[in-house]
C-alpha cells in the first residue's frame, strides 16, 4: 500500500462500469489482463484504430462487485487511520461514469462510504488503552462555493476556506456531528446526500452537480498521554466532467457546467503542475483542490478510483481520464500523523489556531531540540499504533502538532516541541511560558526555512529568466549568421541525420530567422509585458480572456519553436509549458511537450515530423502537400512491437490559439499575414529519417512517443501513464453541464 519507507504514491484503481440504458456494444474500451491479479491494463481504440495502453495496479471490468473494490482497495487503508493518519478516497471520471454508484452505492449494492462507516464503527482500536470517538461532516462544493450539507441546505450560507498556522486547510464554520453508531451515521449521512445538488441530464437521471466531500474524523484518545490522535477519513464523489452536446443541458445549467469542468480543469493543472515540479501549484484557483490540497502532495494517504464508462460515445473522456489518473498515480504524498494536547474537541477545534504576534516572526530563531519521535512502530510504517513512547510534555493548549508517521517522511521538518529535560517541572506560569515560546521558536523557524525557500526559488527564477533573456538579445543584436560549427547550435536534425548538407541547412535557417526578426520583437515586447503582469499578479492565467490566453500561448509557442530550431531544447520545454499553462485544452502542444522531454530526458535529438496535409493545403500548397508525403514515407518506424510511423500536426500545437482573433484574421484578409514559424519549420526542416537516425530510434530501449499515421489500424501506443509519454491531455474543455438549485 505505501510505495517507500518515505514517501506515499497515490494509489490507482480503474473502474469500468457496465453498460445500462440499451448503450451499444464494442469494445472499443477493454480490460487487459494477464494473469489473474488485479494489474492490468486499459486499452483504448481510439480515432485513428491506434490501440493505446494504460496500466494500473487495480482494474475492475464490468462484472467487478463492490464488495471487490472495498476489499482489495479500501479496507486495506483503514489500519491507517488508527494511526493518526487522512486518508483521501476520491472517485473521478466523467458524467455516468460510476463515481457515485462506486462511493455511495444503492441499498441493494452499497458502495464505499457505507463499508467504510460499518468497519470503523465496529472495529475496535488494536490498543485496548484507546478510545475511539467519531465525527462527521459532509459539505458540497457547488458552483465554486462551499455549503454545509448538515444543515438546511436551503438556508446554508457560503462558507469560508482558510488555513491554519499548521498549513492545514480546512473549512470554517461547518458542522461536525457526533456519530457512535451505524444507524445514526445512516440518518445523517441519508438526509444530508438528499439536500446534494443533484439534477437529470441526458447521460444521467440523478447527476451530481457538485463535488461532495465527506469527512469523518476518528479520535483516538491516549488517556495515559493525555494525546488525541486523530485518523481523518476523507471521501470525496467529484462531479463529472460534462459534455454539453451530449448532456442536453439547457442555459439554466450552463453555469454549473461551467463550474464543474473549471474545477476538474484546475485539478489538471494541480495535478500537472507536481508532475512537473513546478514552483507555484495552483491550488487557490479553485475551491475543490485548495480543499483537495492535502491530498495532492500533501501529508494524506491518497486512493483515487477512476471511473470509466464503457463504449465509444465514452472514447475521448476515457482518455482523458486515463491521463489524468497516470499523471496522478506520480504524486507523492508524505503522510504524518496528526496530534494534539487532550483539551482537543472538533467542533471547538474547527477555526484557525491563533496566529503568533508579527514580531515574534521576526526574531532571530533559537537553537531548539528536536521532537522526540515515537520508535516502536517504525518495523511497519502503517501497522496499528502500538504503545507509545513519545516523552514529550504537551503543551497545555490545544494545537495540532503534526508528527512524521514513523518510516514515511513528513513534508516538514519535525516539529521542534521540547524535550522531557527541557521542560523541568515549574511553577504554572513559568511552564507555561516556556510552552508558549517553544511554539513561537517553532513557527519562527518553519516561516523564515519557508521565507528563505521561497527567496531561493525566486532568484532562481530571476537568474534563469535573465539568461533566457540575453540568450534572446544576444541572438537579435547579432546578425544570425548560422553556426554550424557550434554544437549546441546546430538544429538537431543534422547531427542525426549525419547526410545533411550544412549549407543548405545554413540557407533554411538564414531564411527562417530573418522571417522571425519582426515577429520576435513583437512578441519579446508581449512576453515582457506578460511576465511583468504575472509578477504582479501569480493569477493572470485566470483573468485574461479566453482569446488572450490564446494569444499569449501563440507567442510563447512561436519563441519556444525558434529554440526548438536552435536545437535549446530545454528552454524550448520551458516555454512550451508555459504556453500550455495558457491552452491547456491543446492536445497536440501537449504532444509537443511530451515529445521535446522525451528528447530531453534521453539527450536525444527532437524528432520533427512533417505537417499532415490539411484539406485546404491542397488549394493552397500543393507542392508542400507532395513534399510532406515524401518525406513521411521515408520516416522512421518505431519500436519493434509496435511499428509506428512517426507523423506530427505541428500547426496543430497553435490549435488553442486558432486564427480566430481579429487582428490575426485581419492580417490574413490583408495578405499581409506573417509566416508562421511552426509551418515553416515543418516544411523548410530538412527530414533526417534515415541511416543513423533510425538505427538509432530502433536500438533505443525508450520508445519516443508518437502519433501514428491515419490509417493503421494494427499499430498500437503503448502508454506507460508515467506522464512523460504517450498520453493524453485530460478533458479541460468546459463541455457539461448540471442542474439544481442555483
Ligand atoms: N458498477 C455499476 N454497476 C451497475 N450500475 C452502475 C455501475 N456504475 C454505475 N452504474 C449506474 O450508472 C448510472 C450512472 O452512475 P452514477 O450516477 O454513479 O454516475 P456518476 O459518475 O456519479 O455521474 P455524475 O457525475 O453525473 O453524477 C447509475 O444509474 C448507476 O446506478
Amino acid at each position: 500500500m505505501v510505495a517507500g519507507p518515505t514517501t506515499h504514491k497515490i494509489r490507482i484503481a480503474a473502474r469500468l462500469r457496465p453498460r445500462i440504458n440499451n448503450e451499444p456494444e464494442d469494445d472499443c474500451i477493454r480490460i487487459i489482463r494477464n494473469d489473474n491479479s488485479r494489474s492490468a491494463s486499459i486499452s483504448v481504440t481510439n480515432q485513428r484504430n491506434q490501440v493505446l495502453t494504460f496500466p494500473f495496479s487495480s482494474c475492475y471490468d464490468q462484472d467487478a462487485t463492490q464488495e471487490d473494490i472495498y476489499n482489495d482497495d479500501v479496507k486495506p487503508l483503514l489500519d491507517v487511520l488508527h494511526n493518526g493518519v487522512t486518508v483521501t478516497i476520491f472517485a473521478y471520471g466523467v458524467t455516468s461514469s460510476g463515481k457515485t454508484h462506486t462511493m455511495q452505492g444503492s441499498s441493494t449494492q452499497p458502495g464505499i462510504i457505507p463499508r467504510v462507516m460499518h468497519e470503523i464503527l465496529h472495529r475496535p482500536h488494536p490498543d485496548p488503552g484507546k478510545k475511539l470517538s467519531f465525527n462527521v461532516s459532509y459539505f458540497e462544493i457547488y458552483k465554486d462555493e462551499v455549503y454545509d450539507l448538515l444543515g438546511d441546505r436551503e438556508t446554508a450560507p457560503k462558507l469560508p476556506v482558510r488555513e491554519n498556522d499548521a498549513g492545514q486547510i480546512f473549512v470554517a464554520n461547518l458542522s461536525s456531528l457526533p456519530v457512535s453508531t451505524e444507524q445514526e451515521f445512516q440518518s445523517i449521512y441519508s438526509k444530508a446526500s438528499k439536500a446534494r445538488s443533484v439534477g437529470a441530464t441526458n447521460l444521467n437521471r440523478a447527476s451530481s452537480r457538485s463535488h461532495a466531500i465527506l469527512t469523518v474524523e476518528m479520535n483516538i484518545l491516549d488517556e495515559e498521554r493525555q494525546k488525541t490522535l486523530t485518523g481523518k477519513l476523507v471521501l470525496v464523489d467529484l462531479a463529472g466532467s460534462e459534455n454539453n452536446k451530449m448532456t442536453g443541458n439547457d442555459a439554466s445549467r450552463m453555469a454549473e457546467s461551467a463550474a464543474i469542468n473549471k474545477s476538474l480543469s484546475v485539478l489538471g493543472q494541480v495535478v500537472h503542475a507536481l508532475n512537473q515540479g513546478a514552483f507555484r501549484i495552483p491550488y487557490r484557483n479553485s475551491k475543490l483542490t485548495r480543499i483537495l490540497q492535502d491530498a495532492l502532495g500533501g501529508t494524506s494517504v491518497g486512493l483515487l478510483i477512476v471511473n470509466l464508462a464503457p463504449g465509444i460515445k465514452f472514447r475521448q473522456d476515457t482518455l482523458n481520464t486515463l491521463n489524468f489518473a497516470g499523471r496522478t498515480k506520480n504524486i507523492e504524498n508524505k503522510p504524518v500523523i496528526n496530534e494534539r494536547g487532550n483539551a482537543y474537541h472538533p467542533s471547538v477545534d474547527n477555526k484557525p489556531a491563533p496566529k503568533p504576534h508579527f514580531a515574534a516572526l521576526h526574531q532571530a530563531p533559537q537553537k531548539m531540540a528536536a521532537a522526540v519521535i515515537p520508535t516502536s512502530l517504525t518495523s511497519n510504517d502503517l501497522a496499528p499504533a502500538g504503545p507509545s513512547r513519545v516523552t514529550v510534555k504537551p503543551p497545555s493548549r490545544s494545537r495540532t502538532s503534526m508528527i512524521p508517521v514513523p518510516g514515511i517522511q513528513t513534508s516538514k521538518p519535525p516539529t521542534p516541541l521540547p524535550t522531557v529535560a527541557e521542560v523541568q517541572p515549574q511553577p504554572m506560569t513559568l511552564e507555561m511560558n516556556e510552552q508558549i515560546a517553544a511554539l513561537v521558536r517553532a513557527e519562527v523557524a518553519r516561516e523564515l526555512e519557508r521565507q528563505e525557500k521561497e527567496k531561493l526559488a525566486k532568484e532562481e527564477e530571476v537568474r534563469k529568466e535573465r539568461a533566457e533573456e540575453a540568450e534572446v538579445e544576444r541572438r537579435l543584436s547579432l546578425d544570425i549568421k548560422p553556426e554550424p560549427s557550434q554544437d549546441d547550435d546546430v538544429p538537431m536534425e543534422t547531427e542525426a541525420s549525419g547526410s545533411a548538407n550544412p549549407d543548405q541547412i545554413n540557407d533554411v535557417l538564414e531564411g527562417l530567422l530573418k522571417h522571425h526578426r519582426d515577429l520576435d520583437n513583437e512578441l519579446r515586447t508581449r512576453l515582457s509585458e506578460l511576465e511583468r503582469k504575472v509578477k504582479e499578479d501569480n493569477h493572470l492565467a485566470t483573468v485574461l480572456s479566453p482569446s488572450s490566453k490564446k494569444k499569449t500561448g501563440r507567442a510563447y509557442v512561436a519563441l519556444a519553436r525558434e529554440y526548438s530550431q536552435k536545437g535549446r531544447l530545454e528552454i524550448s520545454l520551458e516555454l512550451y509549458r508555459k504556453a500550455w499553462t495558457y491552452v491547456p485544452d491543446n492536445a497536440k502542444l501537449q504532444d509537443r511537450i511530451v515529445e521535446m522531454e522525451w528528447a530531453v530526458k534521453n539527450n536525444k535529438p527532437l524528432l520533427l515530423s512533417p505537417k499532415r496535409a490539411k484539406k485546404s493545403s491542397r488549394h493552397s500548397r500543393p507542392k508542400r502537400s507532395s513534399r510532406s508525403s515524401r518525406q513521411k514515407s521515408s520516416l522512421p518506424s518505431v519500436s519493434a512491437g509496435a511499428s509506428v510511423e512517426y507523423v506530427k500536426e505541428e500547426e496543430d500545437e497553435n490549435e488553442g490559439a486558432d486564427d480566430t482573433s481579429e487582428s490575426w484574421r485581419s492580417r490574413t484578409r490583408a495578405g499581409k499575414r506573417k509566416r508562421d514559424p511552426l509551418k515553416e519549420e515543418v516544411t523548410n526542416s530538412p527530414q533526417k529519417t534515415s541511416g543513423p537516425l533510425k538505427d538509432q530510434l530502433q536500438d533505443d530501449p525508450v520508445t519516443p512517443p508518437k502519433r501514428p499515421r491515419k490509417g493503421r489500424p494494427s499499430d498500437i501506443v503503448e502508454s506507460d501513464g508515467d506522464g512523460d509519454g504517450d498520453e493524453w491531455v485530460p478533458a479541460t474543455s468546459p463541455r457539461k453541464v448540471r442542474s439544481g438549485r442555483d
